[in-house]
């Protein structure tokens, strides 16, 4: 009987018309997946060995989608010379970044999965870069709150975004700085196969894949960093499956983001820096920061509805989602209650039939959702602390939910969280000399 491998082929690039291709096997399927860059690209960066990398790397890490359909055991690049500690970061997309589909489909993979690619014992030249930031924009709160940050601090930066859509066009429009955008064409027959019976889906690590393209971005067009907006609640997981924890928001996750990090250093000879700016704060703390500014309220969106692939007709927030009414949860005690239902465009703590979702968000129900949320204390810690404002004290279900969540944490807890949310953490890779220039009370 023959094993089946997920191959990863070298993956090509076109100067010209700005089109990279990255072509997989799984048995005797094949698969093409496509990103257009934007033209003009340095052609001394596109033929240097460091973009030659990060273009292997990029195409091992965008491989997930494909991967996922069999998840085999054994994976092969065998025309991708790769590091020891790229070896690594590549095990870790594959188990860690996959988690939440492992742990969903019930396939044990953890520690058990093979790589076969060359070695590669080259040093690597020191690839000089220019002193600006690459910044993605996801259309959320967050990134908006890192803009504020970098332009408080009179960094200079370009928006970056893969698929730009909705609240990411907005929300750039908004900012008025002109981006930098990626067209990512997944393979039609993965979306169709996928469907199908004897076929895995589920989710990818959505934040790897685009801080790779990221990465391609940089060295092509001379960014010397490319800063995240991945809070420190990213960092927990959702569930304990086969030994570890499986996280919706690895690659959002402070592990994620020290391996990424030094990987991409290392390729670049020390040139090329990832970090997020947002990684000391909690999303409630994010929430406190991004209401202080006005102007995004109506082009933002944290709804990840907006991002489908197929795109989105409805409105910029459903009101169903769990990560809708995390981000309503967070607003609410720093927003006015005619300011936040104006955004949402209704009070999502008035709607009784979505009190199981607040359930699960704030760990009186089920488990945490997989969703892109915060940690479940930091929900409960601010659904308790409406149950302190006359504004939303009477809310169905802050009512409902109160005694539970008393009874469940205990006041003292429940106030102890509070104060931890605000606290900042020294837990970041944000660099000596950004970290001494970035503010927060200044915004
Ligand atoms: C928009 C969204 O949330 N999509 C998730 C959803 O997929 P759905 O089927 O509803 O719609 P599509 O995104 O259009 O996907 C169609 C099919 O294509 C597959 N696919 C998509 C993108 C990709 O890169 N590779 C793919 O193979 C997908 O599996 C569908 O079959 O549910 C899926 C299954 O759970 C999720 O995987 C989709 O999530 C997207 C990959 C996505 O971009 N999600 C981000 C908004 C997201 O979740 N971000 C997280 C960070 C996660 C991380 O570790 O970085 C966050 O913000 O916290
Ligand atoms: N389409 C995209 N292209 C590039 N970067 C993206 C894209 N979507 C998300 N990101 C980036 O990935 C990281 C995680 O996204 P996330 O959705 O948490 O952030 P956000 O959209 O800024 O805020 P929110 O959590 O409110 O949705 C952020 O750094 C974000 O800017």
């Amino acid at each position: 009987m023959s094993v089946t491998t997920f191959l990863i082929d070298k993956p090509a690039f076109d100067i010209a018309t700005g089109i990279v291709r990255f072509d997989y096997g799984l048995d005797d399927r094949r698969f093409c997946e496509t990103l257009e860059l934007p033209k003009g690209a340095d052609p001394y960066a596109a033929q240097s060995p460091t973009f030659q990398k990060l273009l292997g790397l990029a195409a091992i890490v965008l491989g997930v989608s494909y991967f996922k359909l069999l998840a085999p055991l054994q994976i092969a690049a065998p025309d991708i010379a790769l590091t020891e500690e790229e070896r690594e970061f590549v095990i870790d997309v594959y188990e860690n970044g996959l988690g939440e589909f492992y742990a969903r489909n019930n396939l044990r993979r953890f520690g058990k999965l093979s790589l076969v690619a060359p070695a590669d014992n080259h040093r690597p030249e020191v690839f000089k870069l220019r002193d600006r930031a690459l910044v993605p924009i996801g259309g959320g709160k967050d990134s908006l709150v890192s803009v504020e940050l970098l332009q408080a601090a009179e960094v200079d930066f370009t928006p970056f975004a893969v698929n730009p859509k909705g609240p990411i066009l907005s929300s750039v429009s908004e900012i008025g700085i002109p981006p930098i955008y990626v067209t990512r064409t997944l393979d039609k027959e993965m979306i169709r196969l996928s469907k199908e019976p004897g076929f895995y889906n589920g989710h990818v690590p959505s934040t790897a894949i685009n801080s790779m393209i990221a990465a391609l971005c940089a060295i092509l067009f001379d960014y010397d960093r490319i800063v995240l907006s991945n809070e420190r609640s990213a960092s927990e997981g959702n569930v304990a499956f086969d030994g570890r924890e499986a996280n919706h928001q690895y690659s959002k996750s402070i592990a994620f983001e020290s391996i990424i990090g030094s990987v991409l250093a290392n390729a670049t000879g020390g040139s090329l820096q990832y970090f997020s700016i947002l990684r000391p704060y909690s999303e409630a703390r994010i929430a406190t920061l991004f209401a202080r500014e006005t102007k995004y309220d109506h082009v933002f969106s944290s709804c990840n509805r907006n991002f489908r692939l197929a795109g989105h007709e409805g409105p910029l927030w459903c009101g169903e989602c769990p990560k809708c009414h995390f981000v309503f949860l967070i607003f609410a005690p720093v927003m006015s209650k005619e300011r936040l239902t104006g955004i949402f465009g209704k009070d999502l703590l008035a709607q009784p039939e979505h009190e199981h979702s607040f359930r699960e968000l704030t760990g009186l129900a089920g488990q945490k959702p997989w969703e892109c949320v915060g940690e479940i204390l930091e929900a409960a810690a601010c659904l308790y602390e409406l149950t302190k404002r006359p504004e939303w004290a009477d809310e169905p279900i802050v009512q409902r939910l109160k005694p539970d969540l008393l009874a469940q944490y205990g006041q003292s807890q429940l106030e102890f969280a509070l104060a931890e949310l605000m606290a900042d953490s020294s837990v970041h890779h944000i660099p000596q000399s950004l970290a001494a220039r970035i503010s927060p009370h200044a915004l």
